[in-house]
């Protein structure tokens, strides 16, 4: 498509010149058959027809361009978005939490959405440039010299306008930060997910002064930029139009003194006129097209950051069935951007088929230890074998099916019931009986029998005939994720904490059940939960200080039976 928008713009680019000249033949006729004695009009009107003929061609020229343009936009734009997610997969846990990597991906995401016109531009551009190319060949045959006066007058608005370009560049990348926040601001001010708090709280005049006071300074810099530009752009723009009646003045002169026909007077002086026109638009363009290139280069910058966490060469396949299990050999990890250890000098082995529950107090390093177990983080000292080689040796995709994690923070798609439970494995999106299955496993069943839609009921508030869940029942629901694909290691992080007290105790003696001879990581505040595994490890800032069982560690009476006191304590 784009070969044959390139090709209907060269053939309008030469419309002008065509039009102009028939126009001359035309005024050049009417003054002979005016002067002559027998009036034959024949080739007059055969005139006017051709250029009746260029008018429509030049419309119809002119209306398929637009489509392409409108058609090859969208293109673009669905395109470059699939293009970032695609990238964005890609790319590791941490790099999201980085924040100049963040500026990046706004940057990027940016260009979908404002710079689907720019291939267009480009196009117009490159069309205009042809167009006037043509023009200042028909007048390059009266007097070369006119063109390199118009050259020489318009040099100095293009320099002007690519300055402006890089400051305004400069400008919008320094603000990239502040733009985030002020996104995030308008995303507090207005949105379903943050109503409730913000008028319980009182909140919208904080939220509101806030993204006064931040977009009042990005008012502010980008008008300083932009009066200046204009005051220059104005100046420039004299320049150009010095150059333009300066040459137009010699045409006219020439035309006094017999030197051009009236019909080339009226050729050149449209030729003039439009060389104008085409020269405004095109200076006007320019600076849509420069700063549109100049920020495709975040769009490239973006594709070039490339994921840490890589899978080997020759990766080896998942274990069919796990012999001696992972074995933590003195791990570390501190999040990017972090000076303290999130984790430190953990040392144990989590064998096949046992039940690992990891206790601890809050920010102890449980859900790091979970996230370095499925290779979302690499260790950042020590090293995870499994089975006595390194877990970086594994197909990452291997690793990912056969390690199934329920994190607390899950996701609540806006999508039907079904749906919510075949993100689990969601290459079996249309296995109903293997959804419905895994519901009964977690006890969403009950839920699903009670929905009007049943596991096609459309879950959440955002779109329509959406039902809203409990916290409890969404819980239920992330938790059939866990049972959607046969992992030989599931991971549950505080998978409960919404649930009543009747259907914890349900869900764990199914878990427990449901789970045998595989392995198995509960993280819980709850010590009825806890003490269902086979060992407990304890954590505390990052490190492992006491590992056993229940019975073990209140025997042993260390930080595990304080902690447990703590809580039995709250219930008598
Ligand atoms: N994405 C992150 N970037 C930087 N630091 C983080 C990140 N996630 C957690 N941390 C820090 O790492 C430490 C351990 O956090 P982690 O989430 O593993 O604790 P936890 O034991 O699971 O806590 P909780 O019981 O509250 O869920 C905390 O001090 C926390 O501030």
């Amino acid at each position: 498509m784009t070969a044959v928008n390139a090709l209907l713009r060269i053939a309008r680019s030469a419309m002008p010149l065509g039009l102009l000249y028939v126009g001359k033949l035309i005024i050049d006729r009417v003054v002979l058959i005016s002067h002559a004695p027998v009036k034959d009009l024949t080739l007059l009107w055969e005139l006017v027809g051709l250029e009746f003929a260029l008018a429509i061609l030049t419309d119809a020229l002119s209306r398929a361009i637009t489509l392409m343009d409108s058609l090859l936009g969208d293109l673009f734009s669905n395109h470059t978005s699939v293009k970032i997610m695609a990238h964005a997969a890609t790319l590791d846990l941490d790099q999201f939490e980085d924040s100049v990597f963040y500026d990046k991906l706004e940057r990027a995401r940016q260009q979908t959405i404002g710079r689907t016109i720019l291939l267009s531009q480009v196009m117009s551009q490159v069309q205009d440039l042809i167009t006037m190319g043509f023009l200042a060949v028909g007048l390059m045959a009266f007097n070369p010299w006119l063109i390199i006066l118009l050259l020489i007058a318009i040099i100095p608005a293009f320099l002007g306008e690519s300055y402006f370009n890089d400051r305004s560049y400069a400008l919008t990348r320094g603000q990239t930060p502040e733009r985030r926040e002020l996104d995030y601001i308008r995303y507090l001010g207005a949105s379903d997910e943050t109503a409730k708090e913000v008028k319980i709280f009182d909140l919208s005049g904080f939220i509101i002064s806030r993204f006064k006071e931040l977009s009042d300074k990005f008012y502010g810099d980008n008008k300083r930029l932009a009066i200046k530009r204009s005051l220059w752009g104005t100046f420039f723009a004299m320049l150009g139009s010095l150059g333009y009646y300066g040459a137009y003045v010699v045409i006219i002169y020439r035309a006094v003194n017999g030197s051009v026909t009236i019909g080339e007077l009226a050729f050149l002086a449209g030729s003039f006129r439009q060389l104008r026109a085409l020269l405004e638009g095109i200076l006007t363009r320019f600076t849509a097209v420069s700063q549109g290139a100049i920020y495709l280069r975040d769009f490239f910058e973006f594709f070039e950051i490339e994921p840490k966490i890589k899978m080997a060469a020759n990766a080896l396949s998942f274990p069919k069935v796990i012999q001696h299990g992972f074995t933590f050999e003195d791990v570390g990890f501190k999040y990017i951007n972090s000076e303290r250890w999130a984790n430190r000098h953990l040392n144990f082995t989590l064998y096949p088929g046992e039940k690992l529950a990891l206790a601890g107090e809050n920010g102890a390093g449980k859900t790091t230890l979970v996230k370095l177990l499925s290779r979302l983080y690499d260790p950042t000292e020590g090293r995870i074998l499994l089975d006595g080689i390194d877990l970086r040796e594994y197909d990452l995709a291997d690793l990912r099916m056969n390690v199934g994690i329920i994190f607390q923070d899950y996701l609540r798609y806006q999508m039907s019931f079904a749906q919510n439970i075949a993100v689990g494995k969601i290459s079996e999106a249309d296995n109903r009986p293997l959804i419905e299955n895994s519901a009964r496993q977690s006890l969403a069943d009950v839920l699903a029998a009670k929905l009007p839609g049943a596991y096609d009921q459309q879950l959440g508030k955002r779109f329509a005939d959406g039902v809203e869940l409990s916290g409890g029942e969404w819980q239920k629901v992330a938790l059939a994720r866990a049972y959607m694909r046969d992992a030989q290691l599931l991971i549950l992080d505080e998978p409960t904490s919404a649930l009543d007290a009747r259907a914890e105790f349900n869900v764990f003696e199914r878990f427990a059940e449901l789970t045998k001879g595989r392995s198995a990581v509960l993280i819980s505040h709850r010590f009825s939960t806890v003490r269902m595994a086979d060992r407990i490890l304890v954590l505390e800032k990052g490190e492992l200080i006491e590992i056993g069982s229940h019975e073990e560690l209140l025997q042993k009476g260390g930080r595990y039976a304080e902690l447990f006191d703590l809580q039995a304590a709250g219930y008598r």
